[in-house]
């Protein structure tokens, strides 16, 4: 277990005594110090694996960035999804995209049209117009390893953070959710954004090192890692996830 000072301890036996179903409690290690959450109040969110963001030809290949780590992510993802499913916790994929026409991504009148870069690449070389984070496309599609299954929650979204204009919020506090284990793609964009939001709206968020990747140098990832640690939740990895709700720990 990491973190194991007084107030460490002192953290994760507060946070027991603050939950709703105590004996339900599990201490998930994690950084700056362990985690206590109850498996019941806990949900899964995936974030953006789609054909865009995890494989090559897909959007972030197409725009430049590298995609060649993300085969063991997806491995990992399948691991939490597992591991979240043995256990009666929700589990929601993001997909992140817009309509063919684009509408949805919004014009020169949205910031998101001077920054996206699937937008600026598609305006670079036109003839990929209508084919990157396109609903109905391959791009938009989630990567086959991490199809939904029957009790999955599969929520669309225009723009980085889940919490925008989506149904998030509402369908997790009418789950009694507290807490959020955050996988997928990208660590310092959708992943981080959506993060940091749930923060603001109290739920306490939890990255799995090893089950995102970043858009961008590697050094992003750390940069991330160490922004969520230090300033809006924990940071775990998919092992310790797994074997703490698994009960093998
Ligand atoms: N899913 C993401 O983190 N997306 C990052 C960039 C983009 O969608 O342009």
């Amino acid at each position: 277990m990491t973190g194991s000072s007084q107030s460490t301890n002192s953290l994760a036996e507060f946070q027991i005594a603050g939950t709703n179903e105590g004996s339900n409690t599990k201490v998930l290690p994690a950084k700056p110090e362990p985690l206590a959450f109850n498996p019941k109040e806990t949900a899964v969110i995936v974030v953006d694996m789609q054909n865009a963001y995890a494989s090559k030809k897909g959007y972030l290949d197409k725009a430049g960035f590298d995609v060649s780590h993300t085969g063991p992510v997806i491995d990992n993802i399948a691991k939490v999804i597992g591991a979240a499913r043995s256990a009666d916790m929700p589990v929601v994929f993001f997909q992140n995209g817009w309509d063919p026409q684009y509408q949805e991504a919004g014009g020169p009148g949205s910031p998101n049209w001077y920054k996206s870069n699937a937008l600026k690449t598609m305006r670079k070389q036109p003839e990929l117009m209508g084919t990157l984070l396109a609903k109905g496309t391959w791009d938009y599609e989630l990567v086959d390893e991490l199809t939904p299954q029957e009790g999955d929650i599969v929520i669309p979204k225009t723009r980085y953070s889940g919490f925008y204009n989506t149904n998030l919020d509402s369908m997790l506090r009418s789950r009694g959710i507290r807490t959020l284990i955050f996988t997928g793609i990208a660590t310092n964009v959708c992943v981080e954004s959506t993060l940091r939001d749930g923060f603001f709206l109290e739920y306490f968020g939890v990255m799995l090192a090893d089950a995102t990747h970043q858009a961008g140098p590697k050094e992003i990832q750390e940069a991330s890692l160490f922004n969520v640690e230090t300033f809006f939740g924990w940071v775990s990895n998919v092992n310790d996830f797994c074997n703490t709700v698994t009960g093998t720990d």
